[in-house]
């Protein structure tokens, strides 16, 4: 066996693709504070994977780690086979939209350009293609008619729709997308769904991080559950279960009809 291939879960031929994102028995920390222990699965290309916790469970730390930005104290974290911080030119992340200043003097289609930066560099003026790229993106997100509003005037579904387009625009295939459906409304959160489905339809991997585990179900093709640590990796049916869950989230589970929630999340 090779150093490489004794570092990474092994694929078996029927399992499609390789793995986008492969986490190895990985152990996060920040500094000495350890706050995230032996995460252990892939997130294949073209299928999107959601990360499911109570608050400071560690799922916006994964989507760090998978960007290069927290300390891999055991095991490894690779994207496309390489160190995060190799791979951030595959790799799209896409904020809450409550972490950008809705007050900053800007057009949603000059947010949206902002994923050209990269591609053009960043000394050059975006040209005539990353302009397209960018009209394109915010088309497939709903939103191609408000290109000329001020970013601030949207509403925060709408401004969450111009953070996916800014990532579309960056045309990576590595999507890392931090709680995209927190506080959507309706119209939004469909908005950013048949985004992501055409993403993945067009080979994109998606690392979605959610407390809504009805998107898990709606979208995601795996989960993995955690909170300090790994405490399920793999598809929804045998990951959200309500034992699971209660393992999971404590005492904050209930089922009814046959559903299971998770209280107030
Ligand atoms: N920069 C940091 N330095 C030290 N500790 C941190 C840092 N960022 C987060 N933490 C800690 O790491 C743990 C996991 O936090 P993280 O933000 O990853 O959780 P989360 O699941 O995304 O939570 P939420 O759903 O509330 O956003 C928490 O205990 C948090 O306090």
């Amino acid at each position: 066996m090779t150093p490489t291939a004794a570092l990474v879960p092994q694929q078996r031929a029927e399992d499609g693709p390789p793995p986008a994102i492969v986490f190895h028995h990985a152990t996060l920390a920040y500094g000495s504070a350890t706050v995230l222990r032996d995460v252990h699965g892939t997130v294949p290309a073209g299928q999107a994977t959601a990360l499911v916790g109570p608050n400071g469970a560690g799922k916006s730390t994964l989507i760090k780690a998978a960007l290069g930005l927290v300390t891999v104290a055991a095991g490894s974290v690779t994207v496309r086979g390489q160190r995060p911080a190799a791979a951030r030119s595959r790799t799209a992340y896409v904020p809450q939209a409550d972490t950008l200043d809705p007050e900053f003097p800007v057009t949603v289609g000059q947010v949206v350009l902002m994923g050209r930066y990269r591609a053009a560099g960043w000394l050059r003026r975006p040209g005539k293609r990353d302009r397209a790229i960018a009209a394109d993106a915010l088309d497939l997100v709903g939103l191609a008619d408000r290109a000329r509003d001020r970013f601030g005037t949207l509403s925060g579904g709408q401004r969450q729709r111009v953070l996916l387009a800014r990532a579309i625009a960056q045309q990576a295939d590595v999507l890392l997308l931090d709680e995209p459906f927190n506080g959507v409304d309706a119209v939004s959160r469909d908005a950013l769904l048949g985004a992501l489905r055409e993403l993945l339809a067009g080979g994109a991997a998606v690392l979605v991080s959610t407390h809504d585990l009805s998107v898990a179900h709606a979208l995601c093709r795996q989960v993995c559950l955690l909170n300090g640590r790994q405490y399920a990796f793999g598809p929804p049916e045998r990951t959200l279960t309500a034992d699971n869950l209660r393992c999971c989230y404590g005492a904050h589970v209930l089922e009814v009809d046959g559903s299971t929630f998770v209280a107030g999340m």
